[in-house]
């Protein structure tokens, strides 16, 4: 199949990441740096974009990797013992890893968005990660525009049986889900809208517009309260078919952000290869194609498919 190989080092690297993150929360009580946009980073979040790019970069040395962090924070003399916290850490999967490297490793990933280029979120809902709920490592490939590769690893989401699961995407070849190790695979795909138990939403703990999201998720239909879940998880609850529809639509709060490519690249993927569909809150596709930040589109909807001109229609009005 295409993109085997690309597929097998994403997943393996995912894989060894999320055993780091998984680390460091029973091991220390993660604290949060803030970021100069007063949002939290923590070890884990340098110690899986270091693992991810040192992986992603040994076995594709030209492709650019966009990830959401970059070093800075770790060059300066006074954070000398955070940096050996996260060598540590990395240790743990990649045993030979020094100080020296390990900025270097997390600075792979402040490549451009171009004709073929990697996007990770290393901690995608790191204040979930902090609060000990959903986080999800994400990671995608994308060429001409078009993501090829998504693989979601969400150590902390409980389906069913399942306690961690890897979600993973090829594209033209199905979407699956499986256990953090790889082990019982089984294919996904959406819920239709008549599968009344799972005929809700999900949307995030804190950001979007919970308001507007319970009027439009009511015109479309969905009665029972929302399901809210940090991270990218939620593109693996309706992808699972344990959701219809994840509304992320921006909030009067912040009328300028912009949906960030790695904070949906891999779920994207998930969700279309499930037979779902995603969509800004205009109903036009987001574009992997010129920067990190989408530029031309506002909030997004993810949904069944079914739904999604419902949904579309109720925000129209
Ligand atoms: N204002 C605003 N609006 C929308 N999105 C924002 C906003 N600010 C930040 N972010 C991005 O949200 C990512 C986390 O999304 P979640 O769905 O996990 O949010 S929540 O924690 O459940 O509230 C988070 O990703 P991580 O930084 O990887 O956690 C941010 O990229
Ligand atoms: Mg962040
Ligand atoms: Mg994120
Ligand atoms: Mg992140």
């Amino acid at each position: 199949m295409a993109y085997e190989k690309e597929k097998e080092i994403a997943i393996a690297a995912v894989q060894a990441a999320a055993t780091v993150c998984e680390k460091v929360r029973a091991e220390m009580v993660p604290e949060a740096i803030e970021k100069s946009d007063k949002s939290p980073v923590t070890v884990a979040d340098f110690g899986a974009q270091a693992i991810v790019c040192k992986m992603i970069k040994d076995a594709f040395p030209n492709d650019p990797i966009v990830g959401e962090e970059d070093a800075d924070d770790l060059k300066t003399p006074e954070m000398a013992s955070r940096l050996a916290q996260v060598t540590n850490y990395v240790k743990v999967v990649l045993p030979d890893a020094t100080d020296e490297q390990i900025p270097g490793w997390i600075d792979q990933g402040n490549g451009d968005v171009s004709p073929r280029y990697w996007t990770l979120d290393p901690i995608d809902g790191t204040k979930g990660f902090l609060r000990g709920d959903q986080y999800a490592v994400a990671l995608a490939m994308v060429e001409d525009g078009d993501i090829k590769v998504g693989v979601l690893g969400c150590p902390a989401l409980k389906l069913g049986d399942r306690s961690g699961i890897l979600f993973v995407a090829i594209r033209g070849g199905g979407a699956m889900m499986m256990n953090m190790d790889g082990s019982n695979p089984e294919k996904i795909s959406v819920t239709s809208s008549s599968d009344i138990p799972n005929f809700r939403f999900v949307e995030s703990v804190a950001h979007g517009d919970q308001d507007l999201h319970a009027r439009i998720a009511q015109a479309a239909g969905i009665t029972t309260d929302s399901i809210r879940m940090d991270s990218q998880a939620k593109y693996g609850a309706v992808a699972s078919g344990n959701a219809v529809l994840y509304l992320r639509l921006p909030s009067a709060k912040y009328p300028n952000y912009r949906e960030k490519i790695w904070d949906h690249a891999a779920g994207v993927l998930v969700i279309e290869e499930a037979g779902g569909k995603v969509t800004d809150m205009h109903g036009k596709t987001l574009d992997f194609s010129k920067e990190p930040r989408f530029v031309d589109t506002q909030g997004v909807i993810v949904s069944n498919g079914e739904i999604h001109d419902k949904v579309l229609a109720a925000l129209a009005n």
